[in-house]
This record gives C-alpha cells, structure tokens and sequence, in this order.
C-alpha cells in the first residue's frame, strides 16, 4: 500500500506563506487528527494534500508520484476529500449525493452496477443516514448533511480519505459516533483517514497520530499520549488566563463493558 506524502512542501496563498518545509507521511491504517487554532493552515494543508490546491513549493506525493502528475480519475480512486465547501445541488437526493461517490468507477454514463450499489448501501448504513436516503439536500439539517457528506466520501471507497471538520455540525453522540466509526473503518480495511478537526477530547481517545500545526513553527506529530506528556499540545492552546488540563481528556470517553 502506498503512502501519501510531502517533501519539502510550502502551503500558503499568492506570496502568503502559511507552512514552509513541511515533511509528512500519512501511512496506511492510520486515523490522524490535525489539530491546531483557527485560521492556523489546516484546510490549507488538507487542500493542498488532496491536490485542491497548488503548494506554493515542493510536492505531495502517492507512492513515489506527485499528485500533480496524477490522472485526476486515477487520483479519486485513491483519496477521498470532504471540504467545507457549500455544494449546490439543493434538490439532489442524500442517496444521490452517496451515489456521487462511485463516480471515479462508472462508465462515461454514470451507469451503477452491482458492487456500487452494495458500496452506496453499505455508507448510508455506517453513517446511520437510512432515514433521511431519499430527503433532498436542501431539507438537511447541517449535521445531517454532514454525515452525508461522510457517506459520499466512504462510497468511493478510496485508500486515503481526508476530511475537514466533519462533526462540526453533529451533537456529542452523533460525533462519538462518527469517530468511532473512522477507527472501525481502519481496523477493518487499513485505510487511512486525515480529520482536521477541532474535537481535542475525541482525537486524543481515537487517533493513533495527531499531526500539530501552530503559528510559524514546524508541524509537530507524535500519539496522543506522547504529545500530551510532552505538553505539545497545550503549547498550542495556550490561554492567558486558564489552564486546558489534558491529563483527563483521554478518560472522559469510556467504551461500555
Ligand atoms: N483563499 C484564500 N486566500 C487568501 N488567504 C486565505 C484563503 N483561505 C484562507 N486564507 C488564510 O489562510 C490562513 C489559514 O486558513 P485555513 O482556512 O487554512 O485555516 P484553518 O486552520 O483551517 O482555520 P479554521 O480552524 O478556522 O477552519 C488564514 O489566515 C486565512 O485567512
């Protein structure tokens, strides 16, 4: 299995630099959190990952290719992206959105065979999205088009899945349930799976690898324990007033004996 990573990469806008020489590696079986304040370069980053976006210098590459040199059908059956991007489309289906996600595998006429619609079904039930398949987009809540969203993104049912904030819409519950359900997804097919997010309490319970972005400093990356110890983290939350006490974040959430 390959490997999605970056040498030497500069991320950033015109002659906005926001991360320079950034060296990641994003291996397969892994679920990563990137993690870090707002308006830090995580979408950024995440943009520039999924080759949304130009790096300013250096490359991303999957196995020993640059992404860029990638056909971009090829490159979609490989990594799956969800952006915080409005989509339009008001009137599509939930189970048409889903549908969407077998793209890079149908023919020039979008026609679904059996293994798709085993694939779409398969999402919609891991999302728990079966109640709202036939709403159309525009009567979602935005939790609910979240895990939409989600569903789409497992359908096409890629190597390399990168998402961004995808439970910042969604309660508590809904948003266990999404992160337990990318560390199913993991253990079951070695995907590997980026989240930005700004869930602190759910990526310290279920990431095998936090990657830390600050301001102007390099991207710190480690398990959540050894960044926790290390007070990694809290250098990147730093308050003026109050202290984040992380040493019970990783107990709050228990699974059931
Ligand atoms: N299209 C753009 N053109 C110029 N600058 C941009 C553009 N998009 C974002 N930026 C700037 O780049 C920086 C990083 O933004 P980015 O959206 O990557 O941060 P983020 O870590 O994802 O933030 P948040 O947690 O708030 O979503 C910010 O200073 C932002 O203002």
């Amino acid at each position: 299995m390959n490997s999605l990573r970056t040498n030497n990469l500069s991320i950033g806008y015109d002659h906005k630099i926001i991360a320079k020489e950034v060296n990641l590696e994003l291996n397969p079986g892994k679920l990563v959190c990137l993690i870090g304040q707002n308006g830090v370069g995580k979408s950024t980053l995440l943009r520039t990952l999924a080759a949304l976006k130009e790096p300013i210098a250096g490359e991303v590459t999957f196995g020993m290719e640059p992404i860029s040199q990638i056909d971009r059908r090829d490159l979609a059956r490989s990594i799956g992206v969800i952006t915080t991007d409005k989509i339009g489309m008001s009137n599509m289906s939930v189970r048409e959105l889903v549908a969407l996600g077998r793209f890079p595998y149908t023919n020039w006429i979008g026609k679904e065979e059996e293994e798709d619609r085993l694939k779409i079904q398969e999402s919609i039930d891991r999302c728990k999205i079966n109640y709202i398949e036939n709403a159309k987009l525009g009567q979602l809540s935005d939790g609910q088009f979240q895990k939409a969203m989600v569903a789409r993104a497992l359908a096409q049912d890629t190597q390399f899945i990168l998402m961004d904030e995808p439970t910042a819409h969604l309660d508590v519950v809904n948003r266990l349930d999404m992160f337990a359900l990318f560390s199913d997804i993991i253990t079951q097919t070695q995907k590997s799976i980026l989240v930005s997010t700004h869930e602190l309490d759910l990526s310290l319970q279920f990431a095998d690898e936090l990657w830390l972005m600050d301001f102007n400093q390099p991207i710190v990356c480690g398990s959540p324990q050894r960044l926790i110890d290390e007070g990694a983290i809290s250098k990147i939350f730093h308050h003026e007033e109050y202290e984040i006490d992380l040493s019970v974040a990783r107990s709050m959430i228990r699974k059931k004996k």
